[in-house]
């Protein structure tokens, strides 16, 4: 029976199960081109003039005049390309200090056989071996330790173990990683130019039309600030942000026309790369961060802290409604979210009965309302300054900046041009759905006995594909607090705000709403008779059966429409999400059985993972990663290993056979009997077992 199983399922008795990361010995770090010189290239024609890559990432090449045939005398524009290239290189540049000692360091964290010195200490000349941040692929670079004097990120290289190199045979491990180096830097260059001159054909032919959050200055901004900031990541090793390279995600293949029944496009696998390319967007400008010195901002206000602003970087503080304001994002002690905090500058608050407002508007959760958390004043900032705390919509931009900025109309008008719309004006369908968002978020509002006060384009925030929201509820509330205040007098207001709103953005311009009669006239040309008939609702004199709820009764036929298509987008997300339901799972089981699989040093007992429970979680490791077919040869079966896993998940009653390496034993298991045990392991572990 064994011998028949076993030969159905071979495991070598040998097989490494992990790929040994192995610390450099002392030998191989200090290898110098004494002991093991570079071997000589063939020269090539030109080589004497190009710059000799050593020079471009360490500043300096060990093997000038020992056989390098490149150039080592640095020009301008050499230097300049390499400054802005990689601040590593810069560093190197400075040093030429002899190398005794080299250490690697991975995220921060030394290798236990690693000697990194602090600055100024006796082993200051010693080399530190560190795997640059530049680019998606690791780099390595040599720096001296003195040159370390700044926090750094160094990512885990992937399959990138030094010397590893197939092309590094007869090479001593220094002038393995320079060559790997220089292969890695050529096939980036390489990558970064056709990227280049893609884009450029992109540019010059087809325009491809970036997204509303592509055009928000927090996108932009992300792309510009990448530094770590100590607070935030709470003591963890610092890095710095890559940003990600979203072209090099995208497919782009060329659709296969009339595909037969049973073909699929290789996209149709995938989740469409404008929704996985604006999600990442948002992600990364919601993990943006710089250290808090550096922005001039205080380390924390109030129970927040990361403090990072929206606006231009360094610009002046915008004006709301005479108060000079400033926005930032920041991350809550209490919950960890992210959330916006508003500052109004230099604001005393004279009357606490301003803030109960605040209160009301707490209560109010509406999908077209940015839900506001709470108000507070502070002297963090070194003035007296007032604070509303607001949800936080990564990479959200104004109506303002999306439709009455330069930049956002010409943004405006090649999407369109896109669609086959010649014309600058906003499409009839945007603006009712426009128009239904926003009436509905004033219905909910006026329904709790409150005003709006804030329906104006620089007020109202994108935060998806036309899905916008009334930004800065209740801070004129507080600002202008006033305890006469007629609340049906501002819900007029709200009204003849909701009308110009439509009017600026119908006729394109904010000026419109200075000649009324022309943009009505405007309006009444390009739209439908519905449309003007709202606004000339919108814009009557205030009464009181002038309300929200007839608007609503005016545009009933254009709600239905928008529900449709809120639906149809909602089925369309929810068919994605059910695509990746399966990722979310299967990483976090992988993780777990990672955790828990050879862990020998676990509380000094070697046999941790070879005893009862950790055993099958390990042969079943082994059956699940490391088959060999009867040639000997891995099994890399995708198929094989996904189905174990939804197994594994649901903990299902099929048993399966699990052999030692030695195949000396065989267990029988059930998928749940390995999930229980893999479920008591994971808890052995974290619950803090000494
Ligand atoms: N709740 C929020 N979530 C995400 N981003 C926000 C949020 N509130 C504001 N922002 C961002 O901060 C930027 C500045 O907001 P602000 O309200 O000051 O707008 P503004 O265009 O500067 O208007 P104003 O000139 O009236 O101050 C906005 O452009 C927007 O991108």
């Amino acid at each position: 029976m064994q011998k028949s199983l076993a030969s159905q399922i071979v495991i070598p008795p040998q097989s490494p199960s992990a790929i040994p990361i192995v610390a450099p010995s002392e030998g191989s770090n200090t290898s110098t081109p004494e002991t093991k010189p570079a071997p000589t290239k063939p020269p090539s024609k030109g080589n004497a003039k190009r710059l000799c890559r050593n020079v471009i990432i360490h500043g300096f090449c060990k093997y000038e005049g020992k056989g390098c045939e490149f150039n080592h005398e640095p020009t301008n524009n050499n230097n300049n390309a390499t400054t802005t290239t990689t601040t590593s290189s810069t560093t190197a540049a400075t040093t030429t200090a002899a190398a005794t000692t080299t250490s690697t360091i991975h995220n921060g964290n030394s290798h236990p056989s690693a000697k990194v010195s602090p600055q100024g200490s006796p082993e200051n000349n010693s080399k530190i071996r560190i795997q640059s941040p530049r680019s998606n692929s690791a780099m390595v670079s040599s720096v001296s330790a003195e040159s370390v004097n700044a926090p750094i990120f160094v990512p885990k290289t992937v399959g990138m173990t030094p010397g590893t190199s197939s092309n590094d045979e007869g090479l001593g491990n220094d002038s393995k990683l320079d060559n790997y180096l220089d292969e890695c830097v050529e096939s980036l260059d390489k990558k970064f130019e056709q990227v280049r001159l893609h884009n450029q054909e992109d540019s010059v032919g087809s325009p491809q039309l970036p997204t509303a959050q592509q055009q928000s200055p927090a996108s932009q901004q992300m792309m510009s600030m990448m530094q770590p900031d100590a607070y935030y990541y709470m003591g963890t090793p610092m890095f710095t942000r890559q940003p990600l390279q979203y072209h090099l995600y995208t497919s782009g293949l060329v659709p296969v026309a009339d595909p037969l029944p049973h073909q699929r496009a290789i996209q149709s696998f995938f989740m469409p790369d404008k929704l996985r390319e604006s999600l990442t967007q948002r992600n990364e400008t919601t993990l943006l961060s710089a250290p808090a010195r550096d922005l001039g901002l205080p380390q924390e206000v109030h129970v927040y802290h990361s403090l990072y602003q929206l606006e231009e970087h360094n610009s002046q503080s915008s004006p709301f409604f005479g108060h000079s304001s400033r926005v930032y994002k920041a991350v809550s002690s209490v919950d960890g979210c992210t959330y916006t905090l508003v500052r109004i500058e230099g604001f005393r608050l004279v009357n606490e009965l301003a803030m109960a407002s605040v209160e009301y508007w707490r209560r109010i959760r509406h999908c077209n309302i940015v839900s506001i958390h709470e108000a507070f004043t502070t002297q963090a900032f070194g003035d007296s300054s007032l604070v509303f705390v607001y949800d936080y919509h990564p990479c959200a931009a104004t109506l303002q900046s999306l439709y009455f900025t330069p930049q956002g109309q010409a943004m405006m008008q090649a999407e369109l041009q896109a669609a086959g719309i010649n014309s600058m004006l906003i499409p009839e369908t945007t603006l009712w759905s426009y128009i239904t968002q926003i009436a509905s978020a004033i219905k909910t509002a006026h329904g709790s006995g409150l005003a709006v006060r804030t329906i104006e384009p620089s007020k109202i925030l994108m935060t998806g594909k036309h899905r916008i929201r009334i930004n800065d509820v209740a801070m004129l509330d507080v600002l202008q607090f006033d305890n006469e205040h007629n609340t049906a007098l501002q819900q007029q207001a709200d009204l003849l705000a909701f009308g110009k709103l439509i009017v600026s953005l119908a006729c394109n311009s904010p000026q419109s709403i200075h000649s009324l009669p022309q943009s009505v006239e405007l309006i009444s040309r390009y739209y439908s008779p519905d449309l003007k008939d709202v606004v000339l609702y919108l814009l009557s004199e205030p009464m009181a059966t002038k309300t929200v709820d007839e608007v609503i009764r005016m545009i009933g036929p254009r709600i239905l429409h928008e529900i449709n298509s809120s639906q149809s987008y909602a089925d369309g997300l929810e068919s994605e999400l059910r695509r990746e339901l399966e990722n979310g799972r299967l990483v976090r089981l992988l993780s777990k059985m990672g955790f828990i699989n050879e862990r020998p040093e676990f509380d000094m007992d070697p046999s941790w993972s070879e005893t009862g429970d950790r055993y099958i979680i390990k042969l079943f490791r082994d059956y699940v990663f490391h088959q060999v077919d009867e040639n000997g040869l891995p099994v890399v079966n995708m198929v094989h290993v996904l189905s174990c896993l939804n197994k594994l998940d649901a903990g299902v009653d099929e048993k399966i056979v699990l052999m030692s390496r030695d195949e000396e034993s065989c267990l029988i298991v059930s998928y749940k009997e390995v999930k229980n045990c893999i479920l008591s392991a994971f808890k052995d572990l974290t619950s803090g077992r000494k």
